[in-house]
């Protein structure tokens, strides 16, 4: 698991390093600069022609000290100051007088540059300070830049994206490689910094340890190195050992949302399956999937006793039980999910179809209109302790009743609302999602937009509900099928390509992504 930063958290390892370390400011500014312009001599080569642009801030310090450096290495290279020199910091005025005394070409005014004579351009003119929207004359800059053909670097983070949200500040850069200092920001993560970030270096520039353990964040993300917190199987075992998930989906003729979450739960581990159908669906499941267990149900007969016998028996007997693939928002539906909801007793994942019958039932009660809070408050008391809500981004704007974009804006605020005081998991669907536990929340980066198709959260449930079985807490389990989930699709994109990817592809691939 490796932590995630936002800039307050940034400033605060780059302080502690200066201050308490006691490493001169200068010395990580010339580390940085080194790590981009090795970074740069990997992929261009003396031919090209660079202009470094540089804000008045240490951004446009590291910028002046690669141009510096590039020139030593031997490269054409120039700078354009977009920053005000007397606003700039100590660092960087050391920075522009070292260049002045190299005689470098340094630019003052955009209009007198031929922007069309650069092969190269660098990115220096905010990182991590950025605190405001990008206007004047840095906006305009900008809109050159993102109009130029050739390659473009960013130095920490693209100018214009908030290290804090990967929201856009009015304008940013869009970079072909970013070369980030110490540790990933949340923002190069989140879209859409990611997009503007390109592909991300990581570089060490000699933050001590101590320094980067003086902080603690609450976003991580996952590597392949997490994959080791798979539940473990024993050799001295027994389909008893792994769970039984419950898979209460699918509505009349309609099967294939509960075929893919059961098939995705037995891939992922699960001793058993269990798909709980209307009785119009055994045929196809059975036919389809015939290692999972059946319990059927007639849809018109649920006010009676014994149909609901067969569902309060099924949920009873569960490890872990997922409602909502599938299952539409009928009358029957309805009545299926009070049945779950009175009387799961482990851990319970809520999503698609039974997430929009609560939301519309929420919206019922005007104390529950535009209250976020009292929703996810109602929720949280009508479920069993460990539950899961897995919506995506539009299926979240209904059950809290809030607007999607300003849930985009905002994600991990909204994370946090819905789990701070509850103990829901919140597996917030989307390109990154975002799975929120209490104040901790994880970033998802693996996946790609292959799964973007119809049937991959049916997928997801079903992983999720392979390893609640198999006895992970709620809030692991969530993560990592999430992550499992998305390193299935990038296996299966390989395969298939993006195109092409269909949801069934995502379960034949956890095999090889769980070998
Ligand atoms: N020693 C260290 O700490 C190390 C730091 N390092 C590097 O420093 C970077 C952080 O440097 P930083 O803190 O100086 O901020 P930075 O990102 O350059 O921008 C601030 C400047 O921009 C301005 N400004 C902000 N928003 C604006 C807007 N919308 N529109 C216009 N202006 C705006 C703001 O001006 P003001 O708010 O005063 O007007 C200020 O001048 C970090 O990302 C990394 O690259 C590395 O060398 C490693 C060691
Ligand atoms: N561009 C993307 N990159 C990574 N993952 C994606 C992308 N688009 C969709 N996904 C993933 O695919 C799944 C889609 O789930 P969902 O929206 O519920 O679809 P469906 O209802 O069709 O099953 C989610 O897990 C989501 O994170
Ligand atoms: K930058």
């Amino acid at each position: 698991m490796k932590k995630l930063v936002n800039s307050t958290q940034m400033k605060e390892i780059d302080a502690f390093a200066i201050d308490k370390v006691g490493i001169p400011s200068l010395v990580l500014m010339e580390n940085a600069a080194n790590q981009v312009v090795n970074a740069m001599e990997e992929r261009i080569s003396k031919e090209d022609i660079i202009l470094v642009v540089c804000g008045s801030g240490n951004n446009g310090g590291d910028g002046l000290a690669v141009a510096r450096i590039l020139l030593n290495h031997g490269f054409q290279v120039d700078v354009y100051l977009v920053g005000e020199r007397d606003k700039m910091t100590e660092e960087t005025k050391k920075q522009l007088e070292i260049a002045e005394n190299l005689d470098m070409v340094i630019w003052d005014d955009a209009n007198e540059i031929n922007f069309k004579s650069y092969t190269v351009l660098v990115d220096a003119i905010f990182g991590i300070g950025l605190d405001r929207e990008v206007t004047g004359k840095h906006e305009k800059i900008i809109a050159i830049m993102n109009a130029f053909h050739g390659y473009v670097f960013a130095v920490d983070i693209p100018s214009g994206i908030s290290a804090d949200s990967g929201q856009v500040l009015g304008t940013a850069v869009r970079a072909d490689v970013t070369i980030t200092f110490g540790i990933e920001k949340i923002g190069q993560l989140l879209y859409p910094g990611s997009l503007h970030t390109g592909k991300l270096i990581v570089s060490d520039i000699g933050f001590p340890p101590v320094a980067v353990e003086s902080v603690s964040s609450n976003v991580s993300m996952y590597d392949e190195t997490d994959l080791f917190s798979l539940p473990r199987r024993s050799a001295y075992s027994n389909k008893g050992n792994y769970g039984r998930a419950v898979i209460v989906a699918g509505s009349a003729n309609m099967s294939g949302a509960a075929y893919l979450s059961a098939k995705a739960a037995y891939r992922t581990g699960a001793g058993l399956v269990q798909i709980v159908t209307p009785e119009e669906n055994r045929a196809i499941l059975q036919t389809q999937l015939p290692e999972a267990i059946l319990t059927t149900y007639y849809t018109d007969s649920l006010a009676e006793e014994a149909e609901q016998e067969k569902i309060i028996q099924a949920v009873s007997g569960a490890d872990a039980i997922v409602i909502g693939p599938g299952i539409g928002t009928s009358d029957a539906a309805r009545k299926v999910l009070d049945l779950v909801l009175y009387n799961a007793k482990s851990p319970l994942i809520l999503d698609a179809d039974a997430l929009t019958i609560v939301s519309e039932l929420y919206n019922k009660f005007p104390l529950l209109r535009n209250n976020p809070c009292a929703r996810i408050s109602e929720l949280a008391h009508s479920v069993p302790k460990d539950t899961i809500l897995t919506p995506h981004l539009k299926e979240l704007a209904r059950l809290l009743d809030k607007n999607l974009d300003e849930i985009k804006g905002n994600l991990l605020g909204t994370a946090a609302l819905c789990t701070a005081d509850s103990n829901l998991t919140l597996v917030m669907k989307d390109a990154r999602t975002v799975v929120s536990h209490h104040e901790e929340q994880y970033i998802n980066a693996s996946g790609n937009n292959g799964m973007a198709t119809g049937g991959s959260g049916d997928v997801l449930t079903g992983v999720i509900a392979g390893l609640l079985a198999q006895g992970m807490v709620a809030s692991e389990a969530a993560k990592l099928g999430v992550y499992i989930h998305g390193l299935a699709g990038d296996v299966a994109a390989k395969e298939k390509s993006e195109y092409s990817l269909m949801a069934s592809d995502i379960i034949e691939a956890l095999t090889a992504v769980l070998k």
